[in-house]
């Protein structure tokens, strides 16, 4: 059979031979891409070989083989893909090292897309950890190092003025979700400069394997400002620009710029994720465009949800109402008044008072202490809501003994900062003290769940950013949940996509926060857990995703009219599967 194609653009849609409409599936180019007439690319043969998505390397038939120009260029054998999957997970745990298992898992997304994601959906548990936190932040110090291919679009200050041409050099046209960041705060890491590339790309990995959303659809962006890591200005290796932070009005413009080449080139219904940006930017960008472009932050709001979920649900192992509890939180930036700023709406919504009432339930402890009103002219604006009325109080130990929370909340990037002593205190005047260690990666957090465990003498409710391994106390093994906005974001941006939403709405997280406390089970309870574990996330995604478009509709955000019936099956239907596809 001739081998033929009438378009596409770059090796992504490139089709393989018998014509278009045989392969596509989900992927289906639109009639717009069809008609673009700079690039006509056959994608058979050895060139199919080497195209990741559409490579099933020794998975190809002997019919497909034939009729695809492959005779010859694989070895006589023909395995599925279930066999390549175990032959992979086989060779992964060779590995000790986990940054090698990384770089294997990367070549393999390389090399055969939907294997990559067959292997992370089916070993989800075991390879989150692996393709991101916490190894993803190795891998960011070392993405110089370890550089291969570029995985997605690089700006910087070089491009200034050419944003559009750039985003037009990407070979996919049809985007729904990006993932961008500038590099400044990756994880509890601090500034990598360009190469906090590995965070958008290992978070779109799960957009897909978590979330369902087509691989082709996603699109990592690193903003290249220049970094003030002296270390990695040094380095011979570092890939980005050697020159320190551009702030102010340089900053912003270049923003800018990408704010609206994205709006011109993808339309208003791109969800851009902002990720691991400076508090101060952070805070501004979300505000400055939250307004004209479908944007969410992720440490700020989608952690918010997260962990306002395991509140949610810790309530039912230690009682009472939202209302009736006492937070303290060590860290008040991007997610510590994200996820109080959320809590005090959800607590205001329940008891119908004030939000401002509300927030008096919560307090934050920055690097100067307990944050009080007499500290209030002095504070940076995201932090005045919480300068409630009190004495000075300088540290984290006489915060927790002078407020009694019975929830402490760790966010503040800092690791071992719950020491023995604030952690005895939680348990002196707390029966079930809940401690959730946010920060990451594990280097970061602010106490291990052994710590935790041993020191409450396993009375606990423990949650973390990054996962720990179970711990055993006394004769009982204790399973510490993860408290991690990628039981959000996957599921969040289904739903914003599915519906067609053209803004967020703190409606819409709190609808994800509460289809995910809705997924904990009377086992998982039970066990001690406030998260249902990973291993269900795909069915948990689809829940969160109806949950969040049936918000959308209801605020009339959503514009993909009518609006299906049933959310959660439309949602599961929408969802990429990684099983391969057969090249008639
Ligand atoms: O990436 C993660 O694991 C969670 C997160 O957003 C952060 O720590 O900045
Ligand atoms: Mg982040």
């Amino acid at each position: 059979m001739e081998s033929f194609m009438k378009d596409i653009r770059g090796w992504e849609d490139a089709a393989v031979g018998g014509g278009v409409e045989d392969v596509y599936g989900e992927d289906r180019a639109t009639e717009e891409q069809l008609v673009t007439p700079w690039t006509v690319s056959v994608a058979s043969g050895y060139t199919l070989l080497r195209n990741p998505h559409h490579n099933k390397g020794l998975a190809f038939t002997e019919k497909e083989r034939d009729a695809h120009y492959l005779r010859g260029l694989l070895p006589p054998v023909s395995i599925s893909q279930e066999l390549q999957e175990k032959k992979l997970m086989h060779n992964l745990r060779q590995y000790q090292v986990p940054l090698q298992r990384y770089m294997a898992l990367m070549d393999l997304q390389e090399r055969n897309e939907k294997l990559f994601y067959k292997l992370l959906v089916d070993n989800v548990e075991e390879l989150l950890p692996v393709v991101y936190t916490p190894t993803v932040g190795e891998a960011c110090q070392k993405y110089g190092c370890i550089f291969r291919r570029p995985q997605g679009l690089y700006i910087s200050l070089k491009e200034k003025g050419k944003i559009l041409e750039v985003l037009k050099n990407w070979p996919q046209k049809s985007i729904q979700v990006i993932v961008v960041t500038d590099g400044e705060r990756i994880l509890g890491l601090g500034d990598l400069g360009c190469q906090g590339m590995g965070i958008p790309v290992g978070k779109l990995s799960l957009y897909s394997a978590l979330g369902g959303i087509r691989p082709s659809a996603c699109l990592p962006i690193t903003i290249d400002v220049g970094t003030n890591n002296e270390q990695l200005l040094k380095d011979d290796f570092y890939i980005g620009l050697r020159q320190r932070r551009a702030t102010g009005q340089e900053y912003s413009e270049l923003l800018h710029e990408f704010m609206c080449a994205v709006k011109q080139n993808y339309g208003e219904k791109v969800l851009i994720q902002f990720e691991d940006f400076a508090n101060h930017n952070a805070f501004e960008l979300l505000a400055k465009y939250g307004t004209t472009h479908l944007v969410f932050n992720d440490d700020i709001q989608g952690t918010a949800s997260v962990v306002l979920a395991g509140v949610v649900a810790a309530l039912k192992l230690v009682g009472g109402i939202l209302a009736e509890h006492t937070f303290l939180f060590l860290g008040a930036g991007e997610a510590g008044t994200g996820i109080a700023e959320l809590i005090a709406l959800e607590m205001s919504k329940q008891t119908k008072a004030p939000v401002e009432e509300c927030r008096k339930k919560i307090w934050l402890v920055d690097s100067r202490g307990l944050i009080v009103s007499s500290r209030k002219e002095s504070l940076q604006h995201f932090k005045k809501p919480w300068a409630h009325e009190h004495e000075h109080v300088g540290n984290l130990l006489d915060a927790v003994k002078a407020i009694k929370p019975t929830f402490l909340i760790g966010s503040s990037g800092v690791g071992k900062t719950f020491t023995k002593e604030v952690v005895e205190a939680m348990a002196s005047f707390n029966e079930k003290p809940v401690i959730l260690a946010l920060s990451n990666p594990t280097s970061q957090s602010e106490c291990t769940a052994e710590e935790a465990y041993t020191w409450t003498n396993g009375r606990v409710i423990f949650a973390s950013g990054s996962p720990f391994d179970p711990v055993e106390h006394n004769g009982q093994v204790h399973v510490p949940g993860q408290a991690n906005n990628a039981y959000i974001f996957p599921g969040f941006g289904l739903g914003v996509v599915m519906s067609g939403a053209i803004r967020v709405h703190d409606d819409m997280l709190l609808a994800a926060s509460e289809a995910l406390a809705r997924q904990v089970t009377q086992e998982n309870f039970d066990n001690g857990l406030i998260y249902p574990p990973f291993k269900g996330i795909r069915k948990i995604s689809a829940e969160i995703a109806a949950n969040v478009a049936a918000k959308a509709y209801e605020l009339g955000l959503a514009t993909n009219l009518p609006r299906p019936a049933n959310l959660v099956k439309y949602a599961e239907s929408c969802m990429y599967s990684p099983a391969y596809r057969n090249y008639r």
